[in-house]
């Protein structure tokens, strides 16, 4: 039997093998936007095992053995050892079939440690040795599965307070290896629904500021100080978790107003919340025009719905879900409102509830370039998304009703340093529908104009659009 993970894997055509192995599979990968540990590969972290560099922090394979009936124990349980852990997940793969968890896992296997067992109850001990032995290696060090991946860029996701040390560190030590960047990400400042944790989140702004912050003008100072500190470590955008667009008409002194109830302990208003929320994205868009950074939204994920799960384990653990659709107008209010004064910046959109493609894709068509290709990005497939069907449905509606050349690639989303294959695989998927298009004479056999195509969606877009400098490789 042929191993599963094989050269060709996802290729259904020759013409999709061609363009992948003469064109996509040997550029570098600028991966803008996962969610990474800066001091891991700061510190160049090694790993004693499967379960620390895989398991860990990745909630997707949490949420799948759950699923599976697995104890929640042998899953985030403190007490249950890593090799327990690993075993039950496993047990639980055979049973992710048609998840891209399947795929993942041996893609990730073969490319680090070139495994072509599949991983089962059966295989999971002489799995689980092989990978312990390579992995005391140096070669299986953070920064070196990096580069083992021909990585240029990495951009991590970080609270708007963080002190990015390890940014500072990393960026000072590194020689002509990738660039670490940090993404600006204040999703707590607008936290306003929960008073307490608000409050607390102030007090480390001010700390990391310097600024008092007494009202609405001084807790905005203090934020732009945060945002140019992020600029000064090279950082290019701007992210934001919300669940819909926030688009409120409100009045200045109401967000005074608001900001002094909030400090005070009060719970809001479901119309003041709004409105404060509008009127920070509306600020947020604004910081990122005037530095040229790009301003990326993640729509539509309604978060911690399991109040049990979450007082046991917290955010990010798997108990989250696609919420309703109701995005088009305020979506479209809130970019025309920094449109009409010429602030709209770079902006890269991403949908979590996929009856949103055709939305997006039409709308970023609404405003004008300045110059500047793909100004406003159908962002990839993202989570639940981020699966075969979900990209090619996200790369067929984007090619459709926009132009999938000006497209700025795909992202890891990465919450295991093992995820960098998933460019791999989103290169196969989309070879493999290109391939498919020239074998029906849907688009024409010029491969060197669909090579370029393919450079550009995978590498040169991203490293132009964000404006990336000092990447290996880079012309001076
Ligand atoms: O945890 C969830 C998922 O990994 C991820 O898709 C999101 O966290 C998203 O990247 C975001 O930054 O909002």
């Amino acid at each position: 039997m042929s191993p599963f993970i094989h050269e060709d894997f996802l290729l259904q055509s020759e013409p999709a093998r061609k363009l992948y192995h003469d064109y996509a599979s040997s550029l570098p990968i600028v991966d803008y936007h996962n969610h990474l540990a800066p001091d891991e590969i700061h510190q160049d972290k090694r790993f004693r095992n499967l379960t620390e560099i895989w398991l860990r922090g990745d909630h997707y394979k949490w949420r799948a053995m759950r699923t599976a009936g697995v104890d929640e124990h042998y899953i985030t349980g403190e007490a249950s050892s890593d090799l327990e852990k690993f075993l039950a997940w496993a047990k639980t793969v055979p049973q992710t079939l048609k998840n891209p968890l399947y795929h993942w896992t041996h893609l990730e296997l073969k490319r680090y440690f070139d495994i072509d067992l599949p991983l089962n109850e059966q295989t999971a001990g002489e799995i689980w040795e092989q990978t312990e032995a390579l992995l005391q290696k140096s070669a299986f060090s953070t920064r070196s599965l990096l580069k083992k991946m021909n990585v240029h860029v990495v951009c991590t996701t970080d609270d708007a307070v963080d002190t990015l040390e390890h940014h500072k560190a990393y960026a000072a030590e590194s020689e002509g290896e990738f660039v670490m960047y940090p993404t600006f990400r204040p999703d707590k400042a607008m936290k306003v629904e929960e008073p307490e944790s608000f409050r607390q989140y102030i007090k480390k702004l001010e700390e990391v500021s310097g600024i008092q912050i007494d009202h609405y003008t001084s807790f905005l100072e203090a934020l732009r100080r945060r945002h140019d500190y992020f600029d000064s470590l090279g950082c290019r955008a701007s992210d934001h978790g919300i669940e819909e667009p926030f688009a409120e008409e409100y009045q200045e002194s109401e967000l005074n107003r608001i900001f002094g109830s909030v400090m005070s302990g009060s719970r809001l208003s479901e119309d003041d919340i709004r409105k404060f929320k509008s009127a920070l994205m509306h600020e947020f868009a604004l910081m990122d025009h005037e530095k040229g950074w790009a301003f990326q939204m993640h729509i539509g994920a309604m978060r911690n719905n399991n109040t049990r799960a979450y007082q046991q384990v917290g955010p990010d653990s798997g108990f989250d879900s696609i919420g309703d659709s109701q995005i088009a107008k305020p979506l479209a209010l809130f970019l025309d409102r920094l449109e009409v004064n010429r602030q709209l910046p770079k902006t890269v959109i991403y949908n979590l509830n996929p009856s949103d493609n055709a939305t997006l894709a039409t709308m970023i068509g609404n405003f004008m370039g300045d110059g500047i290709p793909g100004k406003i990005q159908h962002g990839p497939a993202w989570w639940f998304h981020d699966q075969k069907e979900g990209m090619e449905d996200h790369l067929q509606t984007l090619a459709n009703m926009s132009l999938l050349s000006r497209f700025v690639g795909m992202v890891t989303d990465s919450r295991s340093i093992l995820s960098l294959p998933r460019h791999e695989y989103y290169r196969r998927v989309l070879c493999n529908m290109l391939g498919n298009d020239i074998e029906q004479g849907i688009i024409p056999s010029d491969y060197d104009m669909i090579g370029q195509l393919l450079e550009q969606i995978c590498y040169r877009n991203a490293l132009e659009y964000f404006s990336y400098v000092d990447y290996p490789g880079q012309q001076k």
